[in-house]
């Protein structure tokens, strides 16, 4: 039989949807009276985003950017492979970056300075989940969810090997 992990709850369904909500709010205080443009890290991302954007009362749009570097491993590989591009461009907008793990902060290392190239008024990054203690290369995040222990973490969009995204909870897979 492959191998299956097991999975330790760490955070509830009710927590994370509470504090999405309060991150909705805090959002749509800071960015009053400015229209928003979202870019969801697709895949892991997509869930937070949906429930994210659901919470935000001023104006939003979405594009998505498809980018991997773990595949099916617990490590990233340090190459970060962008699979899908952006549909629209970015120039003047008011941009946040949505993210549902910072880890290693290699993935949104090289993202950023991608995104800035392209002269948006603003850019801003939002991660559901925050791994301080595997950081390896230094990124600015205005929004964190959690601060999640030096654990591999699955659920609400996150995988392992492309597994358990569906969970509505966060857990530890063992
Ligand atoms: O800070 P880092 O160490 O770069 O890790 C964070 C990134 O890794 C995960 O993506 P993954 O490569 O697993 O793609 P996925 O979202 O399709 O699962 C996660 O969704 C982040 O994008
Ligand atoms: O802890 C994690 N879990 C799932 N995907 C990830 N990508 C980076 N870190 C993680
Ligand atoms: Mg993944």
């Amino acid at each position: 039989m492959k191998y299956m992990p097991k999975i330790r709850e760490l955070i509830s369904e009710e927590k994370v949807n509470q504090r999405i909500a309060e991150m909705g709010e805090q959002i749509s205080r800071d960015y009053e009276g400015k229209e928003i443009h979202l870019i969801a890290i697709l895949k892991g991302s997509v869930f937070f985003a949906c429930e994210l954007a659901k919470r935000i009362t001023i104006p939003v749009t979405m594009d998505f950017m498809s980018v991997s570097s773990y595949g099916d491993s617990r490590e990233s590989s340090g190459i970060v492979k962008i699979a899908k591009d952006l549909d629209e461009p970015i120039q003047d907008k008011e941009v946040l970056v949505v993210e549902d793990i910072i880890d290693s902060g290699k993935t949104l290392n090289h993202l950023k300075p991608m995104l800035l190239s392209r002269g948006p008024a603003s850019l801003k990054l939002c991660t559901l989940l925050n791994k301080p203690e595997r950081r390896e290369v230094e990124v600015e995040v205005e929004y964190i969810g959690f601060d999640v222990p030096d654990e591999f973490v699955v659920g609400y969009g996150l995988d392992v090997a492309q597994k358990y995204r569906n969970l509505p909870y966060i857990g530890v897979a063992e």
